[in-house]
């Protein structure tokens, strides 16, 4: 068993904050990331994934097949878009580096189980200082 890792970017605008809480409590707990005029990150996302190595070509997954289904099924949706108001899959979801994570497993999973590799890993950094990793549930 061996682990091979897609690197793609993207940029996006959010907010964290909850719309039956004030502004002042928004900011009380989520401080400068509560701004209503929104704020985006450059986001670099980490997908790991883990199988067998294939004797006639080495591979465990095509990296280029990969990046593709990344790019398909996430990059696409949210690079230059607002996650809190375009990206149907974070409907009613707080775009937090843990649920950003969450929910790109969601997305990738399936697709990449039809391949005959495993996910194990989603990694999404959102500053130079903070990254989650989710190996899902
Ligand atoms: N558990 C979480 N905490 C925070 C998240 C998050 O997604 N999960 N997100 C934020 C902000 O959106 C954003 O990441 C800014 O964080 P912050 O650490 O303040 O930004 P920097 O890395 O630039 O750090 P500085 O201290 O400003 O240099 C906050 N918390
Ligand atoms: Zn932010």
């Amino acid at each position: 068993m061996i682990r091979i890792t897609r690197r793609e970017r993207f940029s996006a605008a959010h907010r964290l904050a909850k719309d039956e809480w004030s502004l002042e409590k928004n900011y009380t707990v989520f401080g400068k990331c509560a701004n209503p005029n929104w704020h985006g990150h450059n986001y670099i996302l980490h997908v790991t994934v883990e199988g067998e190595v294939d004797m006639e070509t080495g591979y465990v997954i095509d990296l280029s097949e990969l990046g593709k289904i990344v790019k398909e099924k996430v990059i696409q949706h949210v690079d230059h878009k607002n996650l809190n108001l375009d990206v149907p899959f974070f409907k009613g979801v707080m775009t937090s580096a843990e649920n950003i994570a969450i929910k790109f497993w969601e997305q990738l999973e399936q697709p990449i189980s039809e391949t005959g590799a495993r996910l194990h890993c989603v990694k999404i950094q959102e500053t130079e200082n903070n990254y989650v990793e989710y190996f899902g549930k």
